[in-house]
């Protein structure tokens, strides 16, 4: 049954092999001391847990011979020694589990803080969408699948010890309990020795055998409703984020037809789940009840011949439940382990994502940062990631205070030389060199606002320098953002309540307080009107003297505010020509 276990679930040395590369991080990192330490802690309190329950084991012996002899005296002090007993039982079970939860949370907090650290440097949440098969929701691997990894280590492994222990433990017992059970076979008789251990194992292995049978399609049908669950949840939020185009389109029944379709999967599913349940519980709870007197049912024969007293049968009963307990532990964390091995496989994908991401990161264009004034750019060629050519071998150098408009069709790979420069496109070849501990900005088509109220969302990603609010009033009325003045401490979701218009204005407003060296924007006026546009450009032109401007756009317009235009024509040609 074990082999089967392995097949079903995939657990084999490759596995472990997984895991412990996962795992092995915080154990060997600063804080593994105190990680060991407290495992060690975990540990101890496990088997005392375990010698806790062989003492109240033997406590029965002593309490129901108590009982049975009608002596009060022994009565009263089996009464006090379990007073002591279960004393000593609930401190250990608080605290085993309490550390253990203790232990869980260190873990967990080191490995998102090295997986965010991971994610987050080099660009890496952004070129994993480039790679072939990259991992879907990088989101769900940090904040469920880290959380589910260090749960089901620490509570299948601390589980299978105290299992392996209660049951080497309760078995030696049994053993010692039983005696011996001769049966008569034909003409001769058979002696079995410890026959409650095998009677024990058994009962144990058939029982768990068919509630495995019984429940096995429910892994299946539990993992099925969460992501039908998932589905559902998932439209709604859709319906959220794009209420605005939905609503123009009227879309309602179109979308309610989809809500019910999806939810129709979630009730057909639990439908079958409460099914498979039912005939579940018909066994589990049978099973229960006839575990209260089957082994009672085995002892007798001993009992009547009086072979053993009260206290030890009722001792024998409760080694045999405690028997039974530890083997079905290896079934019931059947699903746990199938669950695990999921957990492992795609964190396991997550990370060699990662890697793969940050080795092609060094595949890219040689990006140089060195103390020049000039951002230059020589030989540098870009390509698709199914390697076709988008621009071949330019060459072009820009300094302080020049303006650079970047035009060409759509398509044409403008965005693509921004990122490049930006050192986010890796398939890229030639040499970049960036002007060292200058500044740069960028400004989206649609800039991104961050949660919160709208002094962080204007002052996104942080200024260099503190900035009075003075300050942000001047550039809001500047960026003809003045009707907003009175809401900087408001918490919106800023990207649903403000226009696209008003969305890039913002955007001008970060430009004018962050002062950046380089101002990277990217038809970061396409919903403007143009006497906006106008102003805004001019705006630039007076309080950044000294910044360099890259820009992106179709329109005509934005010639007369850049020196010099880079015409591409997205299949390697390019050309320049001073405005
Ligand atoms: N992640 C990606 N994977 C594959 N191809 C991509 C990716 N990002 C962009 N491209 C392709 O690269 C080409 C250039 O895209 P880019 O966004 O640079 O064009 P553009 O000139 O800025 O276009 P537009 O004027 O429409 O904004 C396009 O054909 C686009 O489909």
């Amino acid at each position: 049954m074990v082999k089967g276990m392995v097949l079903l679930t995939g657990i084999n040395l490759g596995f472990v092999k997984d895991c412990w590369q996962l795992a092995r991080g915080y154990w060997s990192s600063e804080e593994k001391w105190r990680a060991w330490g407290l495992t060690a802690v975990i540990v101890t309190l496990n088997l005392a847990y375990v010698y806790i329950l062989v003492l109240l084991n033997t406590w029965n012996n002593r309490f129901y011979n108590a009982l049975q002899n009608l002596d009060i005296e022994e009565f009263f002090s089996a009464q006090l020694e379990f007073c002591v007993l279960a004393g000593i039982y609930i401190i250990v079970a608080v605290y085993q589990l309490y550390l253990q939860q203790m232990l869980e949370i260190k873990w967990r907090r080191w490995m998102t803080q090295q997986y965010l650290d991971s994610w987050l440097a080099k660009q890496t949440y952004y070129r994993l969408q480039l790679i072939e098969n990259s991992t879907d929701n990088p989101d769900q691997r940090i904040s469920e699948d880290l959380r589910l990894f260090t749960n089901y280590t620490l509570r299948l492994s601390l589980g299978l010890l105290k299992a392996v222990v209660t049951l080497v433990s309760f078995i030696a017992i049994l053993w010692q309990l039983s005696g011996t059970l001769t049966i008569p076979v034909g003409g001769t008789e058979v002696t079995i020795s410890g026959y409650m251990v095998w009677v024990a194992i058994l009962y144990a292995v058939v029982g768990t055998w068919l509630a495995h049978k019984i429940g096995k399609p429910l892994t299946k049908l539990n993992f099925d409703q969460q992501r039908f669950e998932a589905d559902f949840r998932f439209s709604l939020v859709r319906l959220r984020e794009n209420s605005e185009s939905i609503a123009f389109y009227g879309g309602e029944s179109r979308e309610g037809q989809s809500f019910m379709g999806r939810f129709g999967s979630v009730l057909d599913n639990f439908w079958q789940i409460m099914k498979r349940q039912k005939q579940l519980t018909w066994f589990t709870s049978g099973y229960a009840q006839i575990a209260i007197i089957f082994p009672f049912l085995v002892a007798a024969p001993r009992y009547f011949a009086k072979e053993i007293q009260l206290g030890g049968l009722i001792q024998t009963a409760a080694a045999f439940g405690k028997v039974q307990d530890a083997l079905s532990f290896f079934v019931e964390s059947y699903p746990l382990l199938a669950e695990w091995k999921s957990v492992v496989d795609r964190l396991t994908g997550f990370v060699g994502n990662m890697e793969k991401v940050n080795a092609l990161s060094d595949n890219g264009a040689d990006i140089h940062h060195v103390p020049t004034p000039a951002l230059t750019m020589s030989g540098l060629s870009i390509y698709l990631p199914d390697g076709r050519l988008l621009l071949s071998k330019l060459n072009l150098s820009l300094t302080a205070g020049d303006s650079l408009l970047v035009a060409g069709p759509s398509g044409s790979g403008k965005s693509t030389l921004l990122r490049t420069l930006s050192g986010l496109w890796p398939y890229a070849q030639g040499d970049i060199t960036v002007p060292e501990g200058q500044s740069s900005l960028f400004l989206p088509q649609k800039a991104y606002l961050p949660l919160g109220t709208l002094r962080e969302v204007l002052l996104y990603p942080g200024p260099r320098q503190p900035v009075s609010d003075e300050d942000i009033y001047t550039a809001m009325s500047l960026c003809k953002l003045e009707g907003l003045k009175d809401q900087l401490n408001r918490v919106e979701e800023w990207s649903h309540v403000l226009s696209l218009g008003e969305q890039q204005r913002i955007a001008f407003v970060r430009a004018l307080i962050h002062k950046p060296e380089w101002l990277f924007m990217d038809e970061a006026t396409s919903a403007l009107d143009e006497p906006t546009e106008r102003v805004l450009y001019k705006l630039l032109c007076e309080h950044l003297q000294n910044t360099a401007m890259i820009s992106v756009g179709h329109r005509g317009t934005l010639n007369s505010y850049h020196k010099k235009k880079l015409t591409l024509d997205g299949a390697g040609c390019w050309s320049m020509l001073t405005l």
